[in-house]
């Protein structure tokens, strides 16, 4: 189902990328479950695509289908540019969290305005084999986005804090204690394993990104709490899952008629540094999603 929506047409069309303990999106209308090839490599599954009243969303499971797939070995540039190549508009990735943070409980939803990157050797760029670009990530999240799927968390029933910022680190491990006091020092109030490269990669692909993380536990840090383990994060996922759920229906409904212009649908505009002449050259020819809109028109060296 290749490109069923250009953000010309003003209709919103939704990625959903779901995390641990979130493997299905619950109920779409005509919903259909597809195979989208990237030039990137696999995605982690297939794509289910469907509508929630006037809206589509397409979902793609992270971590795969029966959770196969570790967070470095997810493959986020297949899941991006897939869904890019599905015609997807906005990301809105829901993911596990500890809390780095007192009052942000398990339980809690954290809309994550802010990333640390720790991961280490991931696949973090479109760009490069002869095209360079520099995309802007001082604010990784879209706010506009954040808003909808904040508002979309509370009207599904969680508690929601606005803002955090999430320290990503490479796992699989979970993190030793000093390095937990360390983020609290840093300014981490939440922490998980694959908002990076997710984030830069959607910034890349010109799609606004919104993160919504579901606190599972307090990681290592808090000495009244027992230390973090996937046992407890499971738990408190599944308790979870159906509001996140809820969640992905009210986004339908917070979401305004119209999808208005946001500046990320053409940051490439001003990011690519390469002489215009490259785009048509070799590594081009994967770009044809990711960076379709700027590449119309040139010649393809390559065929
Ligand atoms: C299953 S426990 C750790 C695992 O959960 C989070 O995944 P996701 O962000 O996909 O929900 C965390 O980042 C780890 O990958
Ligand atoms: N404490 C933690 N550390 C890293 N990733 C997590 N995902 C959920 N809880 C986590």
């Amino acid at each position: 189902m290749p490109n069923t929506t250009t953000k010309a047409s003003g209709k919103w069309h939704i990625g959903v990328i779901g995390g641990s303990g979130l493997y299905e999106p619950g109920a779409l209308e005509d919903a259909q479950e597809i195979r989208v090839a990237s030039a990137f490599g696999a995605p982690s599954g297939p794509i289910t695509t469907g509508h929630i009243g006037g809206v589509r969303f397409s979902f793609i499971a992270r971590h795969g289908a029966g959770h196969a797939l570790a967070p470095s070995e997810v493959n986020y540039r297949a899941n991006i540019d897939a869904l890019k190549r599905c015609g997807v508009t906005d990301v809105v990735a829901i993911s596990a969290i500890g809390s780095l943070a007192e009052e942000m409980a398990p339980g809690d939803f954290v809309v994550v305005d802010q990333l640390i990157d720790r991961t280490l050797g991931r696949a973090r760029s479109f760009f490069g084999d002869g095209i360079v670009a520099h995309v802007p990530l001082a604010d990784p999240v879209c706010p506009r986005l954040s808003q909808f799927a904040g508002e979309a968390a509370g009207k599904a029933g969680a508690k929601v804090h606005a803002g955090g910022t999430y320290v990503a680190i490479e796992g699989p491990q979970f993190s030793t204690r000093a390095e937990s006091h360390m983020y609290r020092q840093w300014g981490g109030q939440v922490i998980g394993m694959t908002a990076m490269p997710e984030a830069r990669l959607a910034r890349e692909a010109e799609l606004p990104y919104a993160l919504v993380g579901m606190v599972t536990d307090y990681d290592c840090w808090r000495e009244s709490d027992a230390d973090v383990d996937v046992a407890e994060i499971l738990t408190v996922m599944r308790a979870n899952a159906d509001k996140a759920r809820a969640l992905i229906a009210a986004l339908a409904e917070a979401l305004p008629a119209t999808r208005s212009a946001s500046p990320i649908d053409t940051v490439l505009d001003t990011a690519i540094v390469s002489a215009r002449e490259n785009l048509a050259g070799l590594g081009a020819a994967r770009l044809d999603a990711v960076a379709g809109r700027l590449l119309q028109g040139l010649p393809n060296r390559d065929t």
